[in-house]
């Protein structure tokens, strides 16, 4: 845990949320602290996405509050910037003019800033479609980081991203986290991404929190580590549901994520 004076404290409580009969959260209880970096995991459709939409103010609650430091969320926070799997860039705008938006003319310094620390300054004046995909989020990623959140919410932004770049985005989204720290909410489908960036791993599973794990090992994390190896191999096989038997049997007869990392 990194301790923070700049990121927020959230706090959500007692959140259900439906659509029409479906009942997607039940119960939600989650809380982090200033400066935390908590991942959400979990099973395709089980709200992960839907959880982030209603932190970040986009969407409302059925019942059961969110709160950002001492205010609740009923709209977009002014804090909080939200990160997607795909850029959304501008095409018609140059890649500085993307991260300027919504800041004001005397701001503009600072999306150059934002620019040059993800490591695109010389590109500022190009248009988005000539940047590749890894490039194109890292200018996504400036554009949240320019105007200095205090909440960063990433509903999986680098699920699309081939292993090298993603690993050399999650790097960079740690060290900009270490020295803004920020708050940040992570949703990923990817285990070993959770465990090497989180804090705290946590699992959601019919509607309800189901694991909320703290991640033991210090900073930067090594993939190769055993122990953190194990780890990651434990929270696979809580979220596939697999007794240590099970695990046995699938591990020795197939190639299984269960041996991720071994
Ligand atoms: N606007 C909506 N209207 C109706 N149903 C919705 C809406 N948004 C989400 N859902 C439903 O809520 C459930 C949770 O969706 P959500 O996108 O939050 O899941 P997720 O865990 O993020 O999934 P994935 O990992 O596949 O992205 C799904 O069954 C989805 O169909």
């Amino acid at each position: 845990m990194n301790p923070s004076t700049h990121g927020v404290h959230l706090r959500i409580t007692k959140l259900h949320k439906s659509f029409g009969d479906q009942q997607v959260l039940q119960g939600i209880e989650l809380e982090a602290r200033p400066g935390e970096f908590i991942a959400i995991i979990g099973r395709s459709g089980c709200g992960k996405s839907t959880l982030l939409r209603m932190i970040a103010g986009l969407e409302a609650p059925t019942s059961g509050d969110i709160w950002i430091n001492d205010l609740q969320v009923h709209h977009i926070h002014s804090e909080a910037r939200i990160m997607f799997q795909d850029a959304r860039l501008l095409p018609w705008s140059k890649v500085i003019d993307n991260v300027a938006i919504g800041l004001g003319k005397e701001d503009r310094y600072k999306a150059e800033a934002a620019l040059e620390q993800v490591g695109l300054g010389a590109r500022a004046n190009e248009w988005p479609s000539v940047l590749s995909g890894g490039q194109k989020q890292r200018v996504s990623l400036a554009r949240a980081l320019a105007s200095h959140p205090k909440l960063l919410l990433l509903d999986e932004p680098l699920g699309a991203l081939d292993a090298l770049t993603r690993i050399e985005m999650q790097q960079l989204i740690e060290s900009l986290w270490q020295q803004q720290q920020f708050t940040t909410v992570l949703i990923t489908h990817d285990v070993e991404e959770a465990v090497i960036l989180a804090d705290r791993v946590i699992l959601i599973e019919e509607g309800r929190i189901a694991m909320d794990a703290a991640v033991p090992f210090s900073r930067p994390r090594q993939r190769g580590n055993a122990e953190v190896a194990a780890f990651i191999d434990n929270i696979l096989k809580r979220v596939m549901g697999i007794t240590e038997m099970e695990s046995r049997v699938v591990s020795k007869d197939l190639p299984s994520p269960l041996k991720k990392g071994s």
